[in-house]
């Protein structure tokens, strides 16, 4: 059976040219761009939590990636150096080392892609956890921040939401898909894209953002709170694909579409006044930006449906201990 250490080696210690030392000592060293300041953040996928067990490895690694990564960009931070944290269970690394291959290509194909290196980490025996943290750039005093909104602001989304909602649905088999959806609702889930150049590009234009991870209702909300406004979004605003529309008459596809989660899209407020630059940015960029509402003077957040009536929910997005 493999050592700790020739998990380490083997798996993951690659070339870090933009770290001063990567894997292998007590510690890796970095240093800052001159003007920049570091934006550090964590996140930690739960087997039974996040995915279940049997998810494809590739995928994990990739997906553990991507939602450290999503939030560099809803801080307008360009990602440089991330660190990698598993327990591992023992059964997985005595029978199955084609698992630790299958999840270090998939997180170094999307480490490489955004030109991420992998600086440290910790592996122990123990029930499946990733855990990633990373860090990554921004200019001094301009990262986007949850409490810039302010009343007047456009509220804008990128994407569209509720697919791998959807998918999980279907995975848990509450709901059926047809053939050609399953497979597009399903990449959503396990390997969503995080709008990295985007949230650098959204500097200068927008007031404050937040990634949708736990659900568009929710994750608004922190943005509200955070920056002591209220807001008001319309539901028939917010994009969708067809399959998450097809679902709209029934609850399920509601939830999937405003509390659903693992989106991994930015949701942003920007003044009136950049309305046009930002549908040039979604023109240029070939990404889809959607306005769905406004920031208001006040507290709380409206939801209206085509009608104009106010959209009640039970849930507005995941919450680890909370039931539902
Ligand atoms: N155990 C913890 N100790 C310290 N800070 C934490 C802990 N868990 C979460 N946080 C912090 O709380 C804030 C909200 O976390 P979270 O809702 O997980 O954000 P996100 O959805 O962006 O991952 C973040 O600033 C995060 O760093
Ligand atoms: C097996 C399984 N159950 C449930 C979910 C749905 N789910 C789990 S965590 C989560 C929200 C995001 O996770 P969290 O740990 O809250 O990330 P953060 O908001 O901190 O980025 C969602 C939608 C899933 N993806 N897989
Ligand atoms: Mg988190």
């Amino acid at each position: 059976m493999l050592s700790e250490f020739d998990i380490i080696q083997r798996y993951f210690t690659r070339p870090t040219p933009h770290a001063v030392l990567g894997v292998g000592d007590d510690a890796a060293l970095i240093e800052a761009a001159a003007g920049t300041e570091l934006a550090v953040s964590t996140d930690m996928l739960v087997a039974g939590q996040h995915f279940f067990p049997e998810t494809d490895p590739r995928s994990l690694g990739h997906k553990s990636l991507a939602v450290n990564l999503s939030d560099m960009a809803a801080m307008g931070a360009a990602p440089r150096w991330a660190t990698l944290s598993l327990a591992l269970p023992e059964q997985l690394v005595r029978e199955n080392e084609k698992w630790l291959q299958a999840f270090a290509d998939g997180f170094f194909e999307l480490a490489h892609a955004h030109q991420v290196g992998l600086i440290g980490g910790d592996t122990t025996r123990g029930p499946l956890n990733i855990c990633v943290t990373i860090i990554g750039e921004v200019a001094k005093g301009k990262a986007l921040r949850r409490s810039g909104a302010r009343p007047g602001d456009d509220i804008w989304m990128s994407g569209h939401l509720g697919d791998a909602a959807l998918a999980l649905a279907y995975q848990e088999g509450h709901i059926m898909l047809e053939a050609g959806e399953i497979e597009k609702c399903l990449a959503a889930l396990h390997t969503p894209a995080p709008r990295v150049a985007l949230g650098q590009q959204l500097i200068g234009l927008a007031h404050s953002a937040i990634d949708i991870s736990d659900g568009l209702l929710a994750d608004l909300e922190h943005i509200l709170k955070s920056s002591s406004v209220a807001a008001v979004i319309k539901m028939d605003q917010i994009n969708c694909s067809g399959s998450v529309k097809k679902y709209l008459q029934h609850p399920l596809g509601v939830k999937c579409l405003l509390a659903g989660g693992d989106d991994y899209e930015l949701c942003f407020t920007a003044p009136r006044a950049k309305h046009q630059e930002i549908e040039m940015l979604s023109r240029e960029q070939e990404i889809s930006l959607t306005c769905i509402g406004s920031v208001e003077k006040g507290e709380g957040l409206v939801v209206l449906d085509p009608a104009g009536r106010k959209v009640t929910l039970e849930t507005k997005g995941y919450d680890h201990f909370h039931a539902g």
